[in-house]
């Protein structure tokens, strides 16, 4: 069933002068993990606090379940309370005079007698077990984030909305937290709209990814889409190529390219359509060593995870790269590149 938990549509936002929302029209179907992804500024808190009815858009419709809540053109507006939505925002705090385990209480739904007891399990689930019982000012930051999440999953909510939930937490319970979230949102079945600039959260957390620039969605995709074929050299970066190296492209036979001291080496192009000047990504799992290709001296190298990642420079395009090596690498060696690693984009 394809049933959308959230449809925007034609959303346009500014802040006084500053267009910050140009357009956004999208669909988030049920039980989808939603990425939003783009640098500082771009929109994200705003498009999420729209979705929320903290803010409201200048154009445009936002609907949830099928109904409107906020469309200016009908005179709709449904506030915050009556939208039915799970919020984890950095600055939604918690009711400083509750416990942990009554602030998760007073946010469940109905009256039952089993309300209690579901509380302290989501305590549980967010690693909170044993501190029911304070008060959110005994509590450390990172606690106060989860015991936030726990409340807002205490309502039971279709669609979950967390901006920035994960920063300021340290990197271990930052991961278990993260994995936590998943299972939860798996678990309930519940959409998630996640505002995050953690590269990280792609692979561990999404379903898919919308990338905001210049006040639009450049790229809507799921994190192997992302992966294959990034939109721009922002998202490129984010998927851990690195540039940018200033080319001639031209086409050979129906292959984008450019030559170099190695020969013509391929790319995939992104928006180009005319050979000329064009900006090159690479990616580390595209370096290659071998008896030929473009010669390069090894500037530095960390062990990272089980492999060295080795930073050499290449005279002839006069560009340094990272490549990951198995083993210790020589001094010197010859580099080629799998073009399905470099990508091109027109130069700016
Ligand atoms: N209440 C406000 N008044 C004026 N300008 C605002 C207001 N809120 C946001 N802005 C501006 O709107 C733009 C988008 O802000 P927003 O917080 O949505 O970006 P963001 O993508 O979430 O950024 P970050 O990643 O840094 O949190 C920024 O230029 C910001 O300065």
């Amino acid at each position: 069933m394809s049933e959308n938990i959230l449809s925007l549509d034609g959303i346009v936002k500014s802040h006084g002068r500053t267009r910050v929302l140009r357009g956004i029209t999208l669909d988030v179907p049920r039980g989808q993990f939603v990425l939003l992804m783009g640098g500082s500024g771009s929109g994200k808190t705003t498009l999420i606090r729209l979705v929320a009815g903290l803010e409201r858009p200048d154009a445009g419709c936002v609907t949830l379940r099928g109904r409107r809540v906020d469309s200016h053109a009908d005179g709709i507006f449904v506030p915050p309370e009556r939208r039915g939505l799970g919020m984890v925002f950095q600055d939604y705090a918690l009711w400083p005079h509750l416990t942990c385990l009554d602030n998760i209480v007073t946010a469940m739904p109905g009256r039952g007698r089993d309300r209690g007891e579901r509380a302290r399990a989501l305590l549980r689930d967010v690693s909170m077990a044993g501190l029911e019982g304070r008060y959110p000012a005994q509590l450390s930051g990172g606690q106060q984030q989860r015991v936030g999440l726990a409340r807002a999953l205490a309502a039971r909510p279709d669609l979950l909305l967390l901006d920035e939930p994960l920063s300021g937490l340290d990197v271990e319970v930052r991961g278990r937290m993260r994995d936590q979230i998943r299972r939860l949102v798996r678990e309930t079945g519940c959409s998630a709209l996640f505002v995050t600039h953690d590269p990280v959260d792609v692979w561990r957390l999404a379903d898919r990814v919308l990338m905001l620039e210049g006040g639009q969605i450049v790229q809507d995709a799921a994190p192997d889409g992302l992966y294959r074929r990034p939109l721009s050299p922002r998202i490129a970066r984010m998927t851990g190529a690195e540039g940018a190296l200033p080319v001639m492209l031209r086409r050979r036979d129906r292959q984008w390219g450019f030559d170099g001291a190695g020969g013509f080496q391929d790319v995939t192009p992104v928006g180009v359509d005319n050979e000329g000047p064009a900006c090159a990504y690479l990616r580390p799992e595209g370096v290659r060593r071998g008896a030929r290709g473009h010669v390069a001296m090894r500037m530095d190298m960390t062990f990272e995870a089980g492999r060295w990642r080795t930073l050499w420079h290449l005279p002839s395009l006069d560009w340094s790269v990272h490549s990951l090596e198995a083993e210790s690498p020589p001094e010197q060696a010859f580099l080629t590149f799998d073009g399905q690693h470099l990508f091109a984009y027109p130069a700016s």
